[in-house]
């Protein structure tokens, strides 16, 4: 079995259909089912288990930044118990996540059949972390797997392993692509979900059930992930005024991790609501919403921002009613 989920990756890419690849484009994510087959998610699953049972994984750790660049804060998001296979404590006790974490297939696939990703080939870009959520109502707010440099993560994936999942269990996996619909997913056994890490705005529902997943984050190739443009605003006072083309910047925000400078703007209230809940009074949720405030708060000092922001807001609820009419 110990190669065997190597050797199921490589399935990932007959099973990246057109379809899914145009998805991968449009819109920031695909989903495949039934991904490892399974044998190979099973034997994932039970190594998990043994993981969480020995007390392989550890409470969730979120380094957080002060605001105004005072420093890194760590808090515990409750129910969240993970760990990294880089810890070569592991490698030795978890043979089949392990030949995940030394295997290039995955990769190898993703990049044969989405070249304009450009992600980093070979194993050293490869991040695998196993969670556990206990299922006590633990969750994760909204947030960019990548948000912003020095992180080099380009692809997310993640494969759940919850048999048997029924809704009322939670833990959906909810996916916000920019001026976009959200979508939510359920965490069943054996579903990959792949989304771009610096494109698609996520967070995860409270677990009533346990919940186990499995990210694996792929790394883009050198000088292609937070270039310039990615992490500054561009845009020209014809975009914004009358007569610009609106949309068409709009289009341009959809599609461009740039995207991110605004996003906590647009989505201030679903930010602020998401990391309470998540936390649940826990130790640190003060700080953090201090610092989601204070964010906002930088950005309306700013008149351009603070237009812009206004009229992304506006968009979004025009888009959205407009989805819902059709
Ligand atoms: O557990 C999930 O579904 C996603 C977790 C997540 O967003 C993360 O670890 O960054
Ligand atoms: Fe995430």
């Amino acid at each position: 079995m110990s190669t065997s989920a190597a050797a199921q990756v490589r399935s990932v890419r007959s099973q990246l259909t057109e379809e899914r690849c145009r998805a991968l484009a449009d819109k920031g994510y695909a989903i495949i089912d039934n991904c490892m087959g399974e044998a190979c998610a099973d034997a994932l699953l039970t190594e998990m288990q043994e993981a969480f049972d020995q007390g392989l994984m550890k409470p969730n750790k979120t380094h957080f930044s002060k605001p105004g660049g005072g420093g890194v804060m760590v808090f515990q998001k409750p129910g969240i118990f993970e760990t990294d296979m880089h810890d070569t404590a592991l490698q030795g006790q978890l043979p089949v996540l392990t030949s995940l974490f030394e295997q290039t297939a995955l990769v190898d696939a993703l990049e044969s059949r989405l070249p304009d990703v450009k992600l980093r080939r070979g194993t050293q870009g490869c991040t695998v972390k196993l969670q556990h959520n206990t299922g006590s109502g633990g969750c994760f707010p909204w947030h960019y797997d990548n948000p912003g440099r020095p992180n080099k993560r380009r692809l997310t994936c993640l494969l759940y392993l919850n048999r048997g999942w029924q809704p009322g269990d939670g833990g959906e996996l909810t996916l916000l692509p920019f001026l976009g619909l959200a979508q939510e997913v359920a965490p069943l056994f054996d579903r990959l979900v792949v989304f771009r890490s610096d494109l698609v705005l996520h967070r995860v529902r409270p677990a009533r059930a346990p919940r186990y997943a499995l990210t694996v984050w792929l790394d883009g190739a050198d000088g292609c992930v937070n270039g310039d443009r990615d992490v500054a605003l561009h845009f020209s006072k014809a975009d914004l005024g009358p007569g610009g083309d609106w949309l068409g910047l709009c289009d341009r925000l959809k599609a461009s991790p740039v995207q991110r400078v605004l996003s906590r703007g647009v989505y201030q209230e679903e930010y602020q609501a998401s990391l309470a809940e998540c936390m649940g009074g826990a130790e640190g949720e003060g700080e953090m919403l201090a610092a989601h405030m204070a964010q906002v708060r930088a950005m309306d000092a700013s008149a351009p921002l603070r237009h812009l922001v206004q009229r992304l807001r506006a968009t979004r609820e025009l888009l959205a009613l407009q989805n819902l009419a059709t």
